[in-house]
């Protein structure tokens, strides 16, 4: 089996060891690997569409968004799979793809398919999740230096530096066709949100839909009810909170307001977000 590895130095502070071990387990396995080791943020993609053969299977070594640069450069038809080495790794948490290297590349040789049909935003493709308003904020103001010393921590920190937003903005948000209002919005593909926390019991990867969570109240109690409620997997239970199920979505608000997807930052609003028509192939363990 021929398989491309995109490995991310910098991913979860770097994993050479385990990259390393990953490696070895495929070739023994039989595989046949290529390995690149990514240069800039999005060099996965610009490596991947230069590539007239990618294989059977291109693994993401790395987390969320080296997932997302590899899905933006993968050619029909070929099978993704993950090595999760990232910081949160939220796809793969949701997939129970191992951490340990051999084990994470048995999945790729001998895993079975998932089809997961990822979504556009504004022309990018994105699996897991695109945000706007404060989840936003907190993506694109977090510390990028203090991420590879700390890991998750600076999330938290960001998190609550930009505690002061929430509520300042009213967005509008267009449900396939429906016009509503909110001061933050998550659209989501999968069930968790920061690594392991429930964010919608609607939500699932093997599911043809997106969950578009609206937070419709302002002020910082329903922000930290929303954050408490997070923690125990019950975000859609807070009143002030709608979940609806849908294919396209579009948003829009006055003034420079970003978007994130897969926990980076991927530019500003408007957005137009919309479920593509056919699956990506993901590699999983047997049940
Ligand atoms: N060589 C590189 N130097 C700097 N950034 C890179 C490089 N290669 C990829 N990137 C970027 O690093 C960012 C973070 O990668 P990734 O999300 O995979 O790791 P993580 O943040 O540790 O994990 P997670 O998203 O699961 O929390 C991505 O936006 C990716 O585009």
């Amino acid at each position: 089996m021929n398989i491309t590895v995109i490995y991310n130095p910098t991913a979860g502070g770097g994993r050479e060891r385990r990259l390393r071990h990953f490696v070895r387990a495929l070739e023994e396995g039989g595989g046949k690997v290529r390995l690149y080791h990514t240069r800039a943020p999005g060099d996965a993609t610009r490596y991947l569409r230069g590539l007239a053969d990618q294989g059977e299977v291109v693994v993401a070594a790395g987390g969320d968004g080296t997932t997302n640069d590899v899905i933006n450069g993968l050619n029909p038809g070929v099978a993704l799979a993950l090595f999760p080495i990232g910081t949160a790794n939220v796809l793969s948490r949701e997939l129970s793809i191992p951490r340990r290297p051999e084990a994470a590349a048995k999945v790729v040789l001998d895993g079975r398919t998932l089809n997961v049909t990822p979504a556009r935003l504004n022309g990018r493709r994105f699996m897991v999740m695109a945000g706007i308003g404060y989840d936003a904020w907190v993506v694109d103001q977090v510390d990028l230096i203090l991420k590879r010393r700390v890991g998750k921590l600076a999330y938290v920190i960001s998190m609550i530096r930009q505690l002061f937003r929430y509520g300042q903005v009213q967005y509008r948000i267009t449900v396939d066709g429906r016009p509503l209002d909110c001061f933050s919005a998550v659209i989501t593909n999968g069930r968790y949100y920061g690594g392991s926390f429930v964010l919608s019991r609607e939500a699932g990867l093997a599911k043809r839909s997106l969950q578009v969570l609206m937070f419709q109240r302002p002020g910082l109690g329903f922000l930290l009810r929303c954050l408490a409620a997070l923690v125990v997997g019950r975000m859609e239970r807070v009143d002030g909170v709608a979940s609806l199920s849908a294919e396209k979505v579009t948003v829009t608000a006055p003034g420079l307001e970003p978007v994130q997807a897969d926990g980076d930052p991927v530019g500003w609003l408007p957005a137009e977000i919309e479920l593509e028509p056919a699956p990506v192939k993901l590699r999983v363990p047997w049940a």
